[in-house]
């Protein structure tokens, strides 16, 4: 059957604003000074809607932590508010609205096994082990460490423990994965390995991801949108679409259009070097 066509007389940016996907998590005009009086976001305004994989890209100190923090609601902003699907952060947990964290170090209990430190969340919640060990198999066997269940992290490589963290993360069931660079302590072959299981999880778990990189080649090869920002005062100053169907595979990244992508992150980048541009 044909859908039904657009009706005209609607102005053509609302007709495309219907055909976006719901906004997930909206960040509305959210500002960030610490206590010391470091203003490390001047206003941001950003909306992560359902399905995106998006990457912050940006000099150190440019706040993107800051902003995961504040999208997580582990931080809140000074000024300005966040909303997410459509309301305070009470809508945050329900049925189908979980959102996983995975921070940039693994931050593992060293004197627990790899099962227990994937059970972690559900021990803090009192979830009975009947309930809560199906998914915490379920999730280590997603990142391909099954056979490491009893295993302790000094025995794992930094890759390892890094898959330990995402399992805690998955275990959970998030909609929402926020990932403060998880990577950028590993070498290259092992981060481009992670890089395709995080693709193929957000896939198949049909997952919104925000993901923190310095990486220029990893955020082209991830993501669906790359918001790049700059420092002194921390802010967005540019966003790059990146409209490469998946699944993406290592012919992608030899591919000119990769590289293309890539030249248009760099130069976004050393914009952001400029002092003041799109400061305000
Ligand atoms: N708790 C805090 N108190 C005071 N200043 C802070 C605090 N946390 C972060 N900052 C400052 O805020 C600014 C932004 O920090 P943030 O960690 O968000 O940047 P970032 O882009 O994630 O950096 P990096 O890439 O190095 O991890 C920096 O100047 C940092 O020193």
């Amino acid at each position: 059957m044909t859908p039904a066509p657009l009706t005209f007389d609607e102005p053509e940016a609302k007709a495309a604003a219907r055909l976006q996907p719901a906004p997930v998590i909206e960040v509305l005009s959210a500002e960030k000074v610490f206590a010391d009086g470091t203003r490390a976001l001047q206003p941001v305004d950003l909306t992560l809607r359902a399905g995106d994989f998006m990457t912050l890209i940006g000099p150190s100190g440019c706040g993107k932590s800051t902003l995961l923090g504040m999208m997580s609601n582990l931080l809140q902003p000074s000024e300005g508010r966040l909303s997410w699907w459509r309301g305070g952060p009470e809508k945050i947990g329900a049925k189908g609205r979980q959102i996983g964290i995975v921070f940039q170090d693994p931050t593992l209990m060293p004197w627990a096994t790899v099962e227990s430190n994937v059970r972690l969340l559900f021990d803090l919640d009192r979830v009975p082990a009947s309930e809560s060990m199906p998914r915490v198999r379920d999730a280590l066997a997603r990142v391909g460490l099954s056979k490491f269940a009893k295993h302790y992290p000094r025995q794992l490589s930094g890759g390892m423990r890094m898959r330990v963290a995402i399992a805690r993360a998955l275990a959970t069931d998030p909609d929402v994965l926020l990932m403060d660079e998880p990577f950028g302590a590993l070498d290259e072959f092992t981060r481009h390995k992670l890089d395709a299981d995080i693709l193929d999880m957000w896939q198949e778990r049909s997952l919104t991801a925000v993901f923190v990189t310095h990486s220029i080649y990893e955020a082209v090869f991830l993501s669906t949108r790359i918001v790049v920002m700059a420092a002194s005062p921390g802010r967005i100053i540019h966003e790059i679409i990146v409209d490469e169907p998946f699944p993406r595979d290592e012919s992608f990244r030899v591919s000119t259009r990769f590289a293309n992508l890539c030249a248009d992150v760099l130069n976004a980048l050393s914009l952001a070097q400029k002092p003041n541009h799109g400061a305000s």
